[in-house]
């Protein structure tokens, strides 16, 4: 068994931070193991003056650590679930899916600021985030925000935004929660496919010691049936859509969002069954939600 274990990270604090929970978790569970955190730039970390979807989408944020994974560079990767692709390539399969932080979104405002008025700029990039915030948010208009959390909280501060959106989940993994003013229901604005969950990638048929203690079987279930839902509607990198999943006991509750690209409207709904139907069922809804138009 081995011993000693690279993990490859993005290079955000978050991401970091991220790699370095399942680092602790990983050695806890293993003693005798020592794991090294090693970081790369992505593509999409180095292109930020274009938006995501017209420079290829999620696969640019695990390009470089497939590929370090592939050839031994590393031995496991860890990323946010919701930036993972819908397609994971065949020898890197997900080997653990963390128990999950908070999945909700947060709005924070400019420091200073009480209150979102009537005309307020709400700095977001994500469609999904915008299309739900315009409801809450009627008279506030939305502009392009891109870049890791810290970027967004220093372009929130000095530039001209009254607020964005950001995943509680990522706020809470950098102790930074406070600054947040209101917490969004999952109702309100359901969240990106695995928002909270932390995916691990590793080389298939390969085993890694402890790896049991940081695999959530409902998480697990959770994405499943998130992904699902996305992946029946191909919104794979660039069309809004939203997915939660909950479990409880054997059932699970998915609620999810369509987006109709003619309309520019939106219809969201919900369903729930035995977990383990969680992505039939989550097909069901998307086909469902897709017939209203
Ligand atoms: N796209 C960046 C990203 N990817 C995952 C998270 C949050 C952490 C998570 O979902 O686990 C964030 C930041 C954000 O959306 O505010």
């Amino acid at each position: 068994m081995r011993t000693h274990l690279k993990i490859g990270s993005r290079e955000s604090a978050l991401a970091v931070r991220q790699a370095q929970i399942v680092k602790e978790a990983l050695e806890k569970a293993s003693p005798g193991l020592t794991i090294e955190i090693v970081t790369m730039k992505t593509t999409g970390d180095k292109i930020l003056h274009k938006s995501l979807e017209k420079i290829g989408g999620k696969g640019l944020f695990v390009k470089e650590l497939d590929r370090a994974l592939l050839n031994g560079d590393i031995d496991l990767s860890v990323h946010s679930l919701k930036d993972m692709p819908m397609e994971i390539p065949k020898e890197l399969p997900v080997i653990a899916y963390t128990n999950r932080e908070d999945p909700r979104d947060a709005l924070i405002l400019k420091p200073g600021i009480q209150d979102l008025k009537e005309g307020g700029i709400i700095g977001s990039s994500s469609r999904r985030r915008s299309l739900q915030a315009g409801k809450l948010y009627p008279k506030c208009s939305f502009k392009n925000i891109r870049g890791n959390v810290q970027t967004r909280l220093f372009k929130l501060e000095h530039e001209e935004y009254d607020a964005t959106i950001l995943a509680l989940a990522g706020l809470k993994r950098l102790g930074m929660e406070t600054c947040v003013s209101r917490v969004f229901s999952v109702d309100e604005m359901i969240p990106s496919a695995g928002q909270g969950i932390l995916a691990v990638q590793g080389r298939k048929g390969e085993k890694i010691p402890g790896i049991e203690a940081v695999d959530c079987s409902d998480s697990r279930f959770a994405a499943k049936a998130e992904r699902g839902f996305v992946r029946y509607l191909n919104g794979g990198c660039t069309s809004p859509v939203a997915a939660y999943a909950e479990t409880s006991g054997n059932e699970i509750r998915i609620r999810g969002l369509y987006y109709h690209e003619e309309s520019g409207q939106f219809e969201a709904g919900m369903i729930s069954g035995e977990k383990h139907k969680g992505e039939i069922l989550a097909e069901r809804l998307a086909r469902s939600l897709k017939g209203r138009f």
